[in-house]
């Protein structure tokens, strides 16, 4: 048997995140994940070198892109012999590819990696509609021009003005990651105020952490952003308490929604990419290390038939890791639960104090019990940063290996819930 080694976090490179159909609306995947790649490979001086793998996805992907990472691996600095290849776990996707790179590591079969994710809603695919997309097929087939003319014939005149475009909804019931946020919110009964004001939080503390300059080593300028489009620095509870709810406003419980623009995350352009490798391999490259990656888990709830949240599997997936460990959900320094949307923050910590959901749902004798709120997310999260869906999982590792780092010594939670009702959660100590 190979020894099983610690896995550490080197570093993190992100391009700002820029809204959807903004700054980056001309860039592709491939162009955002390249930037913050090359960025990194210029951090950690990578130019030249034969990386053991990079792993990275895109939750919306071209056809053309179908090994996205390895384009990217091709078009960098990096030594063209570096294997690479996509994942996706829908916002997990990130955060997933940390944990691949860093098992490999730890079983020895490389010494050193990246995990990447990128994503973009100004350059989402559009695909023709299905009778278009089959005739168009045979006529890409068809052997003679008679065969051509035949099938053109069939093309009624409005098929090609019916594209399907991709809808941020869950396949088997139709609805939006936000609606299915809003009818977790009623069943936790998340008011709009707390909403409210962990989106303050999150704007504040973001500003804050680009105004010390935490950001400096994370960051790179790209297309003319320096810092994360959402953020907005002047925001405040009064104008956050303005806005029109936005999902979960029809039907009966119409006059309960509380979940606007303001406490649900954007939709966003943007890419990132985290450095990951053994001791050894850190040592000899003369790296030094922000933080251990230590622990995963990931869970799956059954929204279509049960009555379990879509995005509540962090709920699960974190005890079963504390378990795992031999940790509480106290034992930890910081606490990075990724904002797809405010309430969806509240209801998950709601759920870890409940008795009733820790005992009927997750076996236990009692509740996990509270964080300290000034704990969470303390450079600010998704809502104010933007959520690039497979990008954030690396945005978080990075910054929390700094924290760590900066701290000197400590552990942090990941918790990112996922489309298609998964959760994956990762912890980090230094
Ligand atoms: C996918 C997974 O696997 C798991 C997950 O993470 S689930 C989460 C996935 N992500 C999503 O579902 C994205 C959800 N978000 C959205 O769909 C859209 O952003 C949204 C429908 C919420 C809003 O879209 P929009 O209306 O275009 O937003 P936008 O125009 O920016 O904002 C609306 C208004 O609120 C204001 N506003 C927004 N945030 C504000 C803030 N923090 N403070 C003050 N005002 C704010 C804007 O200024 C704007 O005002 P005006 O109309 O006066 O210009």
């Amino acid at each position: 048997m190979q020894n099983i080694r610690r896995v550490a976090v080197i570093g993190g490179n992100r391009i700002p995140f820029a809204r959807s159909n903004s700054r980056y609306a001309g860039a592709s995947n491939a162009d955002m994940l390249g930037a913050a790649l090359d960025g990194l490979v210029a951090r950690f001086g990578l130019a030249g070198q034969r990386v053991g793998e990079l792993v990275a996805g895109a939750v919306l992907k071209h056809a053309k892109d179908f090994n996205l990472a390895r384009e990217v691996v091709l078009g960098s600095k990096l030594d063209p012999h570096t294997p690479a290849y996509d994942i996706q776990q829908a916002c997990g996707t990130g955060l997933e590819a940390a944990i691949l790179v860093a098992n490999k590591i730890a079983l020895g079969q490389i010494d050193v990696g990246v995990a990447g994710g990128v994503d973009t809603t100004s350059d989402a695919p559009l695909a023709v509609n299905e009778d278009m997309r089959r005739t168009l097929l045979k006529l890409n087939s068809a052997r003679t021009l008679g065969e051509r003319l035949k099938i053109a014939a069939k093309l009624r005149p409005h098929q090609p003005f019916k594209p399907e475009i991709p809808r941020n909804a869950e396949p088997r019931t139709g609805l939006s990651m936000g609606e299915h946020a809003a009818r977790t919110a009623l069943r936790w009964e998340i008011d709009r105020q707390s909403q409210d004001e962990l989106a303050l939080r999150s704007h504040q503390r973001l500003a804050a952490a680009y105004e010390k300059g935490f950001f400096d080593d994370l960051v790179t300028p790209y297309l003319g952003l320096t810092r994360d489009q959402n953020l907005r620095p002047d925001t405040s509870l009064e104008k956050l308490g303005s806005l029109k709810p936005v999902f979960g406003n029809r039907g009966p419980d119409a006059d309960r929604a509380t979940m606007t623009a303001g406490n649900s995350s954007p939709l966003t352009d943007g890419a990132s990419t985290v450095l990951l490798a053994s001791e050894e391999w850190a040592r000899e490259h003369h790296l030094p290390v922000l933080a251990w990656f230590s622990w995963s888990e990931n869970a799956a709830v059954d929204f279509v038939h049960g009555d379990e949240g879509l995005l509540m599997a962090p709920a699960y997936a974190v005890p079963r890791m504390l378990a795992r460990a031999g940790l509480t959900l106290q034992d930890f320094d910081y606490y990075e639960i990724h904002e797809a949307f405010a309430s969806q923050v509240l209801a998950t910590l709601a759920a870890w104090e409940s008795k009733e959901f820790c005992s009927d749902r997750l076996g236990l004798d009692a509740p996990l019990g509270a964080i300290d709120r000034d704990k969470l997310n303390v450079n600010g999260s998704s809502l104010a940063a933007g959520h690039p869906f497979a990008a954030t999982g690396g945005r978080i590792v990075a910054t929390l290996a700094k924290l760590l780092a900066e701290k000197g010594s400590g552990r942090g939670l990941i918790s990112i819930c996922a489309a298609g009702g998964q959760g994956v959660t990762a912890i980090l100590e230094r």
